[in-house]
């Protein structure tokens, strides 16, 4: 990784916001760079190459059909390695070798991520927990407090100790709280919440479905637990986690989310749904359809909440949570999780919280010093010819180029297959299978080259992702930091390059802050530019030149919340309270409809 950083380094690309130098493209400088790799890869928009990836993780054909059993939620038929509650008790499933390395793969498999050098670096990470009464995290990944066959999973799984994020989360949850906990990417969030939903509900079961939906013409899945996502495909990677630590319990996962079949995933219900991975469109239609009730849900979880209570979002949450037949924020555990928590939507949140322990690893917002983060001064008509020199100097791993537009996604992937290269693209106005095809064909490294907007910034883990590129910056600085997260993650290390240009002035402050606190260089050009921008104040969302658009802490001790909050414990140093997003008003946009579909305001993300 060190060998990339340093070669992006020598590139003589960023030749200042003066240009005096004049950016000189390869072609034009017959430079001796490697080859555009041609290995006969057409992946492309259009690709058809790929066998299609495996979003069950295991062939579902091939499940076998034993070890049936029922939980009181009226679930159908369950599948080999799923348990059963049995008059108040777990019952496991007996273990399953083939089915062990379908799931948790084998230590060679380079779809498997390993912990890296830097893991036991997070220890270091300062933590602040603040609420009334915050537990102590726990230390180790132990039988108590864990379930004993979580534990086994998670062994299993290989992870060896708990990330911060996940030694507060269990003890908190385990105490009936409600959490929300705001983690640098990568730093293992998703266990963050599957382990205390996870362990709870295997040490204590189900509840039992209301008498008159057992013996109902129409059957209709009681999931215990609902975690709602943004993307289809960050829903279907936090399914394929659930079936990992779900393994021989009673607790079934499912996944629905828009632009599939819905006629298949009702039957999936249909044969159990315990722990419901969904998106908020998908989710919703099921709602009216009839086929699910949240009235037995325990557990509310929301992945990337700041998103997801963001514009787009809320409406459908709003309708989800409030709207249904799900029991009100007193009789539910709600948990929220992201890498970055604007202080306008922590106050938003408050709706679907009650007593929360708020929780930071790190600066709400800050970025992984495991990325090595270099800002490049490209202006628009030469950033092809620098994406080609930056692509030549990168030899291993695979690299994630995000740009703004579905249209720029798509001619960019042309043109990056023109020069030979395997690329590949994915936005929302590709079909769900198309989408499917060409993360599968990323993550396999058959395209070592993915196009994406910013439907792919989120949560998606794809190991060995060793460079994201920014081709162009996005509008909002948590959006950069969401991005740049799709490398270094589980303490590897990872590269990331912007393309930087005056026509991204607005989030210059938060990038110079955003490098600053992860100890990055901070280009002369960008500190020259911030001072020009100083003073000047834009609306969020249209560009805001003065501040992080995070707050740097829970906004509860920024004075400005009317909540009761008590001592906090701290792993580290307090935050100063900089930045804030300033509260944007949300009006009228809150009252519109969900219905027609997921799309959002943000146009690259569908
Ligand atoms: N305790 C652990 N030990 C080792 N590896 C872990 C542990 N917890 C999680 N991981 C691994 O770390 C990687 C990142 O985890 P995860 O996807 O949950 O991060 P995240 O915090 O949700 O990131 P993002 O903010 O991008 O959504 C995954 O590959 C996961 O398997």
């Amino acid at each position: 990784m060190a060998e990339l950083s340093n070669q992006v380094e020598k590139l003589d690309i960023n030749v200042g916001s003066d240009r005096k130098g004049g950016y000189v493209p390869p072609h034009l400088r017959n430079s001796g760079g490697r080859r555009p790799r041609n290995d006969g890869f057409e992946a492309g928009r259009g690709d058809r190459s790929g066998s299609r990836g495996s979003f069950f993780g295991f062939d579902r054909r091939s499940e076998g059909r034993g070890g049936f059993g029922r939980n009181s939620g009226g679930s159908g038929f369950r599948p080999a390695g799923t348990g059963k509650w049995v008059d108040g008790k777990h019952v496991p499933a007996a273990r399953n070798e083939k089915m062990e390395v379908q799931l948790f793969g084998v230590a060679e498999d380079p779809n498997f991520q390993s912990s890296g050098i830097n893991f036991d670096n997070y220890d270091d990470i300062p933590v602040e927990a603040s609420g009334e009464e915050v537990p102590e995290p726990i230390t180790e990944f132990t039988s108590p407090p864990l379930d004993e066959l979580l534990l086994e999973n998670i062994k299993l799984a290989r992870f060896t100790k708990p990330t911060p994020v996940q030694k507060y989360s269990v003890p908190i949850v385990a105490k009936g709280r409600d959490l929300m906990a705001c983690a640098q990417t990568g730093s293992g969030k998703t266990g963050g919440f599957l382990f205390p939903v996870l362990s709870e509900s295997f040490s204590t079961g189900p509840s039992p479905a209301p008498e008159g939906a057992k013996g109902s013409y129409m059957r209709k899945a009681f999931p215990t637990a609902v975690v709602l996502a943004p993307t289809r495909e960050l829903a279907t990677q936090i399914f394929d986690e659930a079936k990992k630590f779900t393994y021989r319990s009673w607790v079934r996962p499912t996944v629905v989310y828009g632009g599939a079949d819905v006629g298949s995933q009702m039957r999936e219900l249909d044969r159990g749904c315990d722990l419901l991975v969904a998106t908020p469109g998908r989710l919703n239609d099921l709602l009216e359809r009839g086929k699910i009730s949240l009235a037995k849900v325990k557990y509310l979880v929301l992945d990337e909440a700041d998103r997801m209570l963001d514009m787009g979002f809320e409406p459908q949450i709003r309708h989800i949570v409030e709207g249904c037949d799900m029991p009100g924020v007193e009789n539910r555990q709600t948990l929220m999780f992201s890498a970055t928590f604007p202080v306008d939507i922590q106050h938003l949140a408050r709706d679907f919280l009650s007593d929360y322990i708020f929780l930071s690893v790190g600066r709400v917002g800050s970025t992984s010093e495991n990325i090595t983060q270099r800002i490049l001064y490209v202006e628009d008509e030469d950033k092809k010819s620098a994406l080609l020199d930056l692509l030549s100097a990168s030899n291993d791993g695979l690299t994630l180029i995000f740009v703004e537009t579905k249209r720029m996604a798509d001619q960019l992937t042309d043109f990056l297959i023109m020069q030979n290269f395997a690329a590949t693209a994915i936005h929302g106005d590709r079909t769900q299978g198309e989408r499917e095809r060409a993360l599968a064909a990323f993550r396999s490294g058959r395209a070592n080259l993915l196009v994406a907007t910013a439907v792919a910034a989120r949560g998606l883990d794809i190991p060995n992702v060793t460079h994201v590129i920014n081709y162009d910056l996005p509008s909002d600085v948590d959006d950069y930091v969401h991005r740049i997260g799709r490398t270094g993650r589980a303490g590897n290390t990872g590269v990331s390059t912007a393309f930087f240009n005056r026509g991204n002035k607005n989030i210059v402050k938060g990038l110079v802050e955003i490098l600053t606190e992860a100890n990055q260089d901070v280009p002369a050009f960008l500190n020259d530019i911030s001072r020009e921008s100083s003073g000047i104040r834009g609306g969020r969302g249209g560009g805001f030149f003065n501040s992080r658009a995070s707050g740097s802490r829970d906004y509860r001790k920024q004075g400005n919340g009317n909540g009761s909050w008590g001592a906090s414990r701290s792993g580290g140093s307090n935050w100063g309270s900089s930045g804030s997003r300033g509260g944007g008003s949300w009006g009228s946009s809150r009252s519109s409809g969900w219905g027609a579909s997921e799309s959002s305001g943000n146009s690259s993300w569908w």
